[in-house]
């Protein structure tokens, strides 16, 4: 698989219908160049629409208008296979996306087959272990000597690790990180992002980082995308992130969500 993706978003909107009657806008017109290996940081205010941009990224719900594309090619043109093939994505939930009664061995080996039709067995030769032993060692989460423990064995630390390896194994053109690291003690955490690191930069992946760390936004994003009420209202370069605070990125959440709460007062 091709790596490092040119990703374009071109005025995507979606709105969603409450059981209220209610529009809401989950996305409202948004548009953004994302480069081949560059990293990308999302935060933003609660209900902005973080979630929804990956859920349409991935094609699991559809937009109302707008585009999205891969390399230049709409990824409304391509099957879910291949969409599978060239997205990996990494929940915050350890549980999801890997088969809990499973080895962690057999998930990265069905990992190493989305998108094709051969059977598992095959593929757990001695060499895969090989393979993956190395790629699991530098996490230094002791998964290599793990490989035939079920996977809901695993604490949410290796949870994540694998699933970080499960994602990025067939070498993704583009890797979704959905506030992975959110349910993890902070030395974990710093464990699995300094991995995450390692991985973004071995396989030049181009990558979008849903967080509430504003630190490792600061410290591992080439931009940090803010979103609000389903668009995007500002875009930090990494020019204005060299110089950037976790307290100026907090403040500038916390006066969106003051004006929005002032916006329905009148004097
Ligand atoms: N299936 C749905 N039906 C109705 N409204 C929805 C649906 N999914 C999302 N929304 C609404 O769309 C908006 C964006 O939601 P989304 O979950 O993408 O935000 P988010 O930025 O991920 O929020 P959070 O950080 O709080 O998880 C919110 O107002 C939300 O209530």
């Amino acid at each position: 698989m091709n790596q490092s993706a040119q990703v374009e978003l071109i005025h995507v909107s979606k709105q969603f219908l409450r059981q209220t009657g209610e529009q809401v806008a989950g996305l409202n017109n948004l548009t953004l160049s994302i480069h081949p290996g560059e990293v990308i940081g999302i935060i933003g205010t609660n209900g902005a629409g973080k979630s929804t941009l990956f859920n349409c990224l991935t094609g699991q719900i559809p937009i109302d208008s707008g585009d999205i594309l891969i390399d230049g090619q709409s990824i409304y043109s391509m099957s879910a296979q291949s969409l599978a093939r060239q997205i990996g994505r990494v929940f915050q939930d350890p549980r999801m996306g890997s088969a809990p009664r499973m080895s962690v061995f057999e998930n990265l080996m069905l990992a190493n087959k989305r998108g094709e039709k051969r059977g598992l067995g095959r593929s757990l030769t001695t060499n895969n272990r090989k393979y993956l032993i190395e790629k699991l060692k530098p996490f230094r989460l002791d998964l290599e000597h793990r490989l035939d423990v079920p996977i809901e064995n695993l604490s949410g630390g290796q949870r994540q690790a694998v699933s970080l390896v499960m994602a990025t194994l067939l070498q993704p053109k583009l890797l979704l990180l959905d506030e992975h690291t959110a349910s993890l003690d902070p030395r974990t955490a710093k464990e699995v992002m300094k991995m995450t690191q390692h991985l973004i930069q071995e396989n030049n992946l181009t990558t979008i980082m849903i967080t509430h760390h504003l630190q490792d936004a600061i410290e591992f994003c080439d931009r940090i995308v803010v979103m609000h009420q389903g668009r995007i209202v500002n875009i930090y370069t990494s020019e204005q992130i060299e110089t950037l605070s976790t307290t100026d990125l907090y403040q500038y959440l916390v006066d969106l969500v003051e004006r929005e709460v002032l916006e329905n007062y009148t004097v």
